[in-house]
């Protein structure tokens, strides 16, 4: 299967600071991607080469196979891009910009357009420059999803947007990958890019940190477990069973709490020894993950 996007050891160094260093990443054909990071983790840096908006230090790039330096009027019809700084000309009304944009797009149906303002609660009458932050927002959307691109480059898309709205963003994402369309998304939210993406890439100080599958990321996250029994249970039993550490039981002997990772199979294998009452897990949130990666990040920000 071709890759939408292909990252090759790519570099951008900004005078003496560094936006990205050595990533190496593919997108591929028809996955929603997760692009996730603080600021500042070089998300923005990354999306801007694709678009050939700067160029790298070092490295390259193919998008849809073609190059963004060489081939860009080609790419421009063929991906839908929302910029983190989204910015059009404030004069216009909203109908006015997006049948402008429409038609630089390569054309799009009038009643496309209307269908997708309609979802996002967008009064094209208005005009652009008395549009409050969440209105341009969503003039960014419709511009971005408007000629059903091949595939959608989106910098923080639900920035400044009715956290209403953030599931009728999330709708559009899901119908998109259904049309085989590609969706290459940065957030620092890891909630909307959680609900949608088949893969994620955690990016830290310019550099990939984890790259992943949202169910194998979360199967390699620590969970908590605690599993009530009928009677009194001995600790030792639980000791040194595989993914399981620092078990611990209650005053009464009756409740085991300990970390667990991967699958709970060993621990339910021993606990179905007994008279089982109630049985917990948390299920990890990527959230946990992400933070964790950042965790590891403090001593050297800080150095
Ligand atoms: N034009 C620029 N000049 C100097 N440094 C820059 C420039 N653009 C980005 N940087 C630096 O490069 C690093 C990566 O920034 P980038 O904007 O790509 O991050 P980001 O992950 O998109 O964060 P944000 O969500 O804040 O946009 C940061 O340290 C930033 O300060």
């Amino acid at each position: 299967m071709l890759n939408a996007i292909e990252i090759r050891d790519l570099t951008k160094t900004y005078g003496t600071r560094r936006g990205l260093t050595g990533l190496t990443l593919d997108v591929r054909q028809g996955e929603v991607f997760g692009y996730l990071g603080p600021n500042g983790a070089g998300k923005s840096t990354t999306i801007r080469v694709l678009l050939d908006l700067i160029r790298p230090t070092g490295g390259s790039v193919r998008v849809l196979g073609l190059d963004p330096r060489h081939d860009g009027r080609e790419l421009r019809r063929r991906i839908g891009y929302l910029a983190g700084d989204f910015v059009v000309d404030g004069r216009q009304s909203v109908r006015e910009c997006l049948r402008f944009l429409a038609r630089l797009s390569g054309g799009v149906p009038v009643s496309r357009i209307d269908e997708l303002a309609d979802r996002l609660g967008l009064d094209q009458t208005a005009t652009i420059k008395n549009l409050s932050k969440g209105n341009r927002q969503k003039v960014g959307l419709v511009q971005a999803f408007m000629h059903t691109p091949e595939l959608l480059i989106l910098d923080e898309p639900t920035s400044g947007l009715d956290p209403l709205l953030q599931q009728t963003f999330l709708d559009l994402v899901t119908e998109a990958a259904r049309n085989g369309q590609t969706v290459f998304m940065s957030s620092h939210i890891m909630d909307e890019v959680e609900a949608v993406a088949d893969r994620i890439a955690i990016l830290r100080d310019g550099r990939l940190v984890a790259l992943d599958t949202v169910a194998d990321l979360r199967a390699a996250a620590v969970r908590r477990i605690e599993i009530g029994f009928a009677a009194p249970v001995s600790l030792d039993q639980f000791r040194g069973l595989a993914g399981l550490t620092e078990p611990t039981l209650d005053d009464t002997g009756t409740i085991l709490r300990a970390r667990l990772t991967g699958t709970p199979d060993a621990v339910l294998k021993i606990a179905a020894q007994h008279t089982v009452t109630s049985l917990h897990t948390t299920d990890p949130h990527l959230d946990e993950i992400f933070h964790t990666q950042y965790a590891d990040a403090a001593p050297r920000d800080a150095a």
